[in-house]
């Protein structure tokens, strides 16, 4: 079952506005040499609805290629029965991110005709991504667990944007088999004390072995050093998403030189100077705290 931290990588870009290509395989070794579960293509982080269709397979082609030398697990965004009928030439793809639908609003016995549908024609598993305040859809209790029953369904990326009621039943008692991976950077760790399996997280792009080390100590049941680790990641969380996402990820990177620069494409802007600089801060502060080493 997927378990840990999944890094949803950024798209670089040079500074001709193209795709950074040993970039983006510096990064995604990088957080997979801190500790890193798998690594995450196209997810939102990733500004997909900017890429064009060989740019997109680049990032796939890429990523696959790493999490093959690194035998590391790789989810691929993709939600559509075309997108997922694309995986199935891939061996290294563990499963496919796919959104609840978007704008649509179809209702809870829609969704789950959809990934149904979804699932029967995917040749990868898939995770279903449920991020009601980026799809307008919201989602019960009952429909996740019909979800998780669904053959080939085989987790959801939780980003409900905090920590329900809802969320605390589902993990009280969570399908078998079924991986629930929490996609809210700032509240991941109370999610990871209820028992959430991992997390997909922008924010690990930083401080990458922090987020590790945080979701080690709730599964171990290092309370006290997961509390404290999880309130100073959840500052830094909120500094990494006080612009949307990834525009200060972006900035943050480019000042670590670890991307050759910080460009997003429209209709995401650059983040303000006060905000990029108060991250730079927050991540300092982190590390120098942190007796786990991060980056
Ligand atoms: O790219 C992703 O997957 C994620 N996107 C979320 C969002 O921006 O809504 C944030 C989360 O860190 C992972």
């Amino acid at each position: 079952m997927l378990s840990g931290v999944y890094v949803p990588l950024i798209t670089p870009f040079d500074a001709a506005g193209a795709v950074a290509r040993p970039a983006l395989e510096g990064l995604a070794h990088e957080v997979l040499d801190a500790g890193a579960a798998g690594l995450v293509a196209l997810g939102t982080t990733a500004e997909p609805g900017s890429l064009d269709q060989e740019e997109q397979e680049a990032v796939v082609d890429l990523l696959a290629r790493v999490c093959r030398e690194r035998d590391a697990p790789l989810l691929v965004g993709a939600s559509t029965p075309t997108a997922v009928t694309a995986l199935g030439a891939r061996r290294e793809v563990t499963a496919a991110l796919s959104l609840v639908p978007p704008f649509v609003r179809p209702g809870e016995p829609g969704v789950v005709a959809h990934f149904a549908a979804l699932a029967a024609a995917s040749p990868v598993p898939l995770v279903v991504y449920h991020v009601p305040y980026r799809t307008g859809q919201q989602l019960s209790p009952e429909t996740l667990r019909r979800l998780a029953a669904l053959p080939g369904v085989i987790g959801v990326k939780l980003a409900v944007g905090a920590i329900e009621a809802d969320t605390v039943g589902l993990l009280a008692d969570p399908p078998a088999g079924f991986a629930v991976l929490g996609g809210d950077d700032t509240v991941i760790s109370p999610l990871l004390a209820l028992g959430a399996h991992g997390a997909v997280l922008a924010s690990a792009h930083l401080a990458t072995a922090g987020f590790v080390e945080l979701a080690d100590a709730w599964r171990r049941g290092d309370t006290n050093q997961a509390r404290e680790l999880g309130h100073r990641l959840a500052e830094l969380s909120a500094a990494l998403f006080a612009a949307p996402n990834p525009t200060v990820v972006k900035a943050v990177l480019h000042a670590q030189g670890r991307i050759p620069a910080p460009t997003v494409r429209l209709p995401l802007v650059p983040p303000d100077d006060e905000i990029v600089h108060a991250a730079v801060e927050r991540l300092a502060a982190v590390s120098g705290a942190s007796a786990v080493a991060m980056r």
